[in-house]
């Protein structure tokens, strides 16, 4: 993993509470520490980096790690600025946009009473451009998850030969991988649909002896959000640049999960060949009932791993589960130290 100096790309994925986040930001550490300039970045809403590496690492931006060799950032995505910064282009798009343009024709009055209709109501004559803001606030809902594509092309992380993502829990993801091809689609038909109307518009405009409208600028942000989509997916699928990793803890339940998100994962092209099982229990030497039971009933969930046709085929790593919590950046080197071999 740590081999070649080309941009690399994991993503750690799993279950609530496995060991995600311990496990992504040991791996940042071990790249760091083997001379790779890292960035570590968490798609999760509810950001752990934080507490794991024992640092304030909040506020959307990157921030330096301290105490590792290399250079090893961490980025927690804030949600809520993306949905605003979305927000805004869907009220240019849809709102406003509309708004003053059929304010422009004499309708200011219509558009202001469409703007107090309910979805519902709208469903059956949807006026134009309002199909389009639904479209996009619905996307922007889906897109905080996503946000990291933000950055993905920007110019200032060309230096990162690693990059590891924290990602948000099973169900977030299973609806991640579909989303490039869902907003694709939907951006081509809202994209569609401004054309259509910006050619009804000039018609009309041009009728009353008025300007061509200019192509604006929520159109471009639009695009470029399409593309964005594009490159995304590509970089999902590219198993050169790029591997998912699923993280475990030995009980059935997290196992018929991490079995579905891999089902998923191969279903989608997405190149994954890791499962870490975290937490596992050492033998136990005492007589210690519990400990007894507890690992009989790891033994039983790691021997399901072994007969499940999707995981069986990945290399199993065991981390075992640790007497102290795993925080800062001694704790995840040592815990990086017995997974990431
Ligand atoms: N192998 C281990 N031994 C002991 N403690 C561990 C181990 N792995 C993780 N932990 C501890 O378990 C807790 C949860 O870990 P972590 O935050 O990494 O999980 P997560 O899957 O990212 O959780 P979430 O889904 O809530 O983000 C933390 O307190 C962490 O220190």
């Amino acid at each position: 993993m740590v081999s070649g100096t080309q941009r690399k790309y994991f993503m750690l994925g799993g279950k609530g509470g496995v060991g995600k986040t311990s496990c992504a930001a040991s791996l940042a550490v071990k790249f760091a520490n083997n001379g790779h300039p890292t960035l570590v970045v968490s798609t999760d809403l509810a950001h752990s980096l934080s507490d794991s590496f024992d640092q304030d690492l909040t506020g959307g931006a990157l921030v330096p790690v301290q105490g590792v060799d290399s250079p090893l950032y961490a980025l927690e995505i804030n949600p809520e600025k993306t949905r605003e910064e979305f927000r805004a282009t869907s009220q240019l798009h849809g709102g406003s946009g509309v708004k003053d343009l059929m304010g422009s024709l004499g309708l200011g009055m219509l558009a202001d009473q469409l703007g107090e209709l309910k979805l519902g109501e709208l469903l059956d004559t949807p006026p134009p451009g309002l199909d389009e803001a639904i479209a996009i606030s619905k996307a922007c809902i889906m897109i905080d998850r996503f946000s990291v594509m933000q950055f993905l092309e920007s110019k200032d992380y060309n230096t990162f030969s690693r990059i590891v993502f924290d990602t948000a829990p099973t169900g977030h993801t299973l609806r991640l991988l579909s989303l490039p091809d869902f907003l694709d689609a939907s951006i081509g038909k809202m994209m569609k649909l401004k054309k259509k109307i910006a050619s009804a518009t000039s018609a009309l405009k041009s009728m009353f002896n008025k300007e061509e409208p200019q192509r604006d600028d929520a159109s471009d942000k639009l695009e470029k959000l399409r593309e964005r989509m594009a490159n995304v997916r590509d970089l999902f699928r590219d198993s050169e640049t790029t591997e998912f990793i699923i993280v475990t803890i030995p009980t059935v339940m997290a196992v018929n999960e991490s079995s579905r998100l891999c089902a998923s994962l191969k279903k989608e092209t997405i190149p994954v060949r890791r499962l870490i099982v975290n937490q596992v229990l050492p033998p136990s030497t005492s007589e210690c009932k519990f400990c007894v039971m507890r690992r009989k009933d790891q033994m039983r969930a790691l021997d399901m791993i072994t007969k499940d046709p999707k995981l069986a085929s990945l290399k199993i790593i065991q981390a075992p589960l640790v007497d102290v919590e795993i925080r800062g950046v001694a704790g995840l080197k040592f815990m990086g130290d017995m997974v990431w071999k």
